[in-house]
């Protein structure tokens, strides 16, 4: 594609930070997508998010400055009260325990659903002051959902141009709900009208495309296909499974630092097998459920005690949602509980980390772990499934996946449990601590395959023939008109 892109997503792939002195730091994240758009369209792409700090008035000028020259990235800024309320309030407590199957958690009240229209607003005003003919619009994520439509009427108060030619296609990273979960959310039909304005809406795997595509039929009662609804125009969906960039991960692996502290781990552990949990601290990922297991599987399997420990990464997340801050007191009561039944002065079962880790040491583990467990309740795709597979290239190192993550659609070879079946899942301990060599060859290697074919790079290509593709058949369309 050689027409500019306009990325969108909540948080900019900058981090931008306030020191004592008032001085401004910037530093770019590594992620995938970052450095998977910067190859595919090198200079042709601008980023537009929120700087994920509040910047009083006076300063805005000067960060603008500073992120477009060093990041190509310009900031939406949002007041502190308005990131709570759209952030905290409509995105992370009403939007995603409800996209996640967790009604139960959501805290529904009007005053964060018009923060969150209004956030929506001032970003599709950001875009309309930067927007050209002819780029390409790509919004992210539930944070923004109903952007779309809004970033049609800003373009056309600017620009006069009509609302259907500003091409727009929007991507959701996290699970879309089966109707019956999503038609409990008061604003259902805003949400779809919103996103509805986009040309392309991708998702994950099938299941969420079916669960969409029932619910605008159900809700909106509109035509739906496979492929898409009809709308006031075509409006086209479908399944792009993201990816990694697995030479971000395999090159660092060659390091010597890197080496050495494979090697001191493995050292510091001697013959004890290590089962791997890296998770954000969020109620989805099933922290409980994996905990619950392992106390099943030691004490099912005796002879295991003291022959393995559990290595789990929680990293802080959300902190300012009482249902995170509640979930840390539960997890810390279960660690403290196994770890009370079955540690010793010497040795501790579980390794809790509540912090999040530099990347290398990320990947040293990663490398010399012999089993990674995710036990999602609920989880759009799950990058460290992928992640870990690709460090395992030495140690052909297990995966246990949920069922209800979705990479459970992709990873063929790993071992897919139900982590509300917590007997099955310490089962699924035992199978993978018991594999044989050639067993962990065989599934490692499948997984490897998959990891390195679909990657971050094959994911966007295929997005961008898809908006491709409904370009040309939109310009034939207003030839036929
Ligand atoms: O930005 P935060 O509030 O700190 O949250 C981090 C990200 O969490 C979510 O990740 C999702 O996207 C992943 C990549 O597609 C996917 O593997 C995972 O299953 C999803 O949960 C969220 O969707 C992102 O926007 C957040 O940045
Ligand atoms: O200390 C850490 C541990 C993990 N990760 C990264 O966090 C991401 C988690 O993505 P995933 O899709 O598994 O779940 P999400 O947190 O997006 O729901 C992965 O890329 C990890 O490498 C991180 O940034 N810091």
């Amino acid at each position: 594609m050689t027409r500019r892109v306009i990325v969108v997503s909540n948080r900019l792939p900058v981090t931008t930070s306030i020191d004592k002195n008032g001085q401004y730091n910037y530093e770019m994240s590594s992620g995938g997508l970052v450095s998977a758009l910067s190859s595919l369209h090198g200079d042709n792409f601008i980023w537009l998010g929120w700087p994920g700090i509040g910047v009083p008035q006076e300063d805005r000028e000067s960060v603008s400055r500073d992120l477009k020259s060093l990041f190509k990235s310009v900031p939406v800024f949002l007041s502190d009260e308005l990131s709570d309320l759209y952030y905290n309030g409509f995105s992370n407590s009403i939007i995603w325990p409800l996209f996640h199957y967790h009604p139960g958690e959501m805290n529904f009240d009007d005053e964060s659903w018009e923060a969150y229209t209004l956030a929506n607003r001032l970003f599709a005003q950001a875009i309309a002051n930067i927007y050209r003919p002819g780029d390409v619009v790509w919004v992210h994520d539930y944070h923004l959902m109903i952007l779309p439509a809004m970033i049609r009427e800003e373009i056309a108060v600017k620009t006069r141009e009509p609302l259907s030619s500003v091409e727009i296609a929007f991507f959701l990273h996290i699970p879309f709900p089966t109707s019956e979960i999503y038609r409990v959310l008061p604003v259902r039909r805003e949400i779809l009208l919103g996103v509805l304005q986009s040309d392309l809406i991708g998702f994950h795997t099938y299941d969420y495309v079916r669960h969409f595509l029932s619910s605008v039929s159900s809700i909106l009662k509109l035509e739906t296909t496979p492929v898409g609804i009809n709308y006031d125009r075509f409006v086209s969906v479908g399944v792009f499974p993201i990816g990694i960039t697995p030479s971000r991960f395999l090159e660092p692996l060659k390091e010597p630092s890197v080496l050495n502290r494979i090697n001191e781990l493995r050292a510091k552990f001697g013959p004890v097998k290590i089962l791997l949990g890296v998770d954000r601290l969020d109620y989805i990922k099933g922290l409980p459920h994996k905990f619950h297991a392992f106390d099943i599987f030691l004490s099912e399997h005796p002879e295991w005690e003291e022959k393995v420990v559990l290595v789990q990464v929680a990293v802080p997340s959300r902190q300012d949602v009482e249902e995170y801050q509640n979930l840390r007191g539960v997890v810390n009561e279960l660690v403290g509980r196994i770890n009370g039944k079955y540690g010793s002065i010497e040795f501790t079962p579980i390794h809790f980390l509540h912090r999040s880790l530099d990347f290398k040491e990320l990947i040293a583990l990663y490398a010399m772990s012999d089993v990674c467990i995710v036990s999602s309740t609920r989880d759009g795709m799950n990058l460290v499934a992928y992640e870990y597979i690709a460090c395992q290239e030495e140690r052909n190192g297990q995966l246990i996946l949920s069922e209800f993550a979705g990479a459970a659609q992709s990873l063929n070879g790993a071992i897919i449990v139900n982590p509300w079946n917590m007997e099955e899942m310490a089962e699924a301990i035992h199978t993978a601590l018991t594999m044989s060599d050639e067993k962990r060859q065989e599934t490692h290697g499948m997984m490897f395959h998959h990891v390195s074919k679909f990657t971050t790079q094959f994911w966007l290509e295929n997005i961008t023939k898809e908006i491709n593709r409904i370009e040309k058949e939109k310009k034939l369309q207003f030839e036929k008109d």
